[in-house]
């Protein structure tokens, strides 16, 4: 049973569609004031999770509670003091944002003078102030996901489900959402629930991560402890010419647990960084038809927490924020 420390509470849940499990007996559970980062890979299922918490799905087994109300049998209860900001914000670009804050103000049983109220703490908090009187077609995507990020605050809920909330955004607005994820946890003690594909994302902000895979959650703890769960140092070389003798070279070495080659790149795990640099120099400079562009020792990041626990890589993130950002909208302020 759940106790009033517990603000989220999934155990053994299930979602299908027809025969696909995308979310596959998850269980967890996610203290009042607490960051929790959700991460996973594109159709890892988070999205799913995040539906059933919010009552927007059903899950098709298992039970999960928030606020201490069930989702299933407690969907009124649990609406109330749960707020929601979804990968497609749901926003009607005719309307300004200030009409849409009234509108979800009076959706949730507010006074107009109470919603005003509150929408002036909000303007502050999601800065988005000057741009409330234009119509929400004339906002950037930054724009947009902070407003939509007010709506989802209009009642004050108790726990904050962002789903995704930085894919696709420049970096600007994502140092932008980072800061009021921050602020709404510290000030406000908000338990915040959010997904994300970024493990720098789930780094920065969360106080602990679920690692989600196919479904399944495939590990779990503060970040610290899931980088400490590898327990070994990466060694980074990137070579011109064959790396696969350059694999030849290095795979003797007796402090190389692991190799993996990424084009001209080689990830190496090694039980103690420091000491292994030296001799991974010297058997590199044996192999006379390679020419060694990189060579570095790095502390192990969630990435390689991901990939020791699922043998594969998190999409690049780097490289999906590269395009988001030279996307980026120009109406974007500041
Ligand atoms: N309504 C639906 N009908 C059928 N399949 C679905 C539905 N919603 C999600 N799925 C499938 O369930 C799996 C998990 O999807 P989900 O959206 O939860 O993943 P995700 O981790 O949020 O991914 P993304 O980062 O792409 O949003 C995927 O294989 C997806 O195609």
């Amino acid at each position: 049973m759940a106790s009033s420390e517990t603000a989220i509470s999934a155990e053994g849940v299930e979602r299908r569609f027809g025969d696909l499990a995308a979310v596959d007996g998850v269980s967890l559970e996610v203290k009042t004031g607490e960051i929790y980062g959700f991460l996973g890979p594109n159709g890892a299922g988070k999205s799913t999770l995040t539906r059933v918490l919010c009552t927007l799905l059903k899950p098709s087994a298992g039970r999960a509670s928030v606020a201490g109300y069930d989702v299933e049998t407690q969907p009124g209860e649990v609406r109330l003091r749960a707020g929601v900001a979804l990968q497609e914000a749901a926003l009607d670009d005719k309307q300004t944002g200030a009409e849409m804050l009234a509108l979800q103000g009076r959706f949730y049983g507010l006074t107009a003078k109470a919603t005003k109220a509150r929408v002036d703490q909000l303007i502050t908090l999601v800065d988005i102030g000057d741009a409330l009187d234009r119509r929400i077609g004339t906002y950037s995507g930054g724009m947009k996901r902070r407003l939509d990020l007010a709506l989802a605050l209009v009642h004050d809920p108790q726990v904050l489900f962002l789903d995704e909330p930085t894919t696709g955004l420049d970096p600007v607005s994502r140092a932008k959402v980072w800061q009021e994820v921050r602020r709404l946890n510290d000030d406000l003690g908000m338990t915040v629930f959010l997904t994300t594909q970024y493990l720098e994302e789930a780094d920065e902000l969360a106080d602990r991560v679920g690692i989600i895979n196919q479904g399944k959650l495939v590990a779990e703890g503060t970040p610290t402890e899931l980088k400490r769960l590898i327990g070994t140092d990466v060694v980074i070389v990137t070579v011109e010419g064959d790396p696969v003798l350059t694999r030849e070279a290095l795979d003797p070495l007796p402090m190389v647990e692991h190799i993996e080659v990424n084009g001209p790149s080689l990830t190496l795990s090694v039980s103690d960084g420091p000491s292994a640099i030296s001799p991974i120099a010297v058997a590199l400079a044996q192999v006379t038809e390679i020419d060694v562009i990189e060579l570095s020792l790095r502390r192990p990041s969630l990435d390689d927490v991901f990939l020791s626990v699922t043998g594969e890589r998190i999409a690049d993130s780097s490289a999906f924020m590269a395009s988001a950002s030279a996307s980026q909208n120009p109406q974007e302020p500041k």
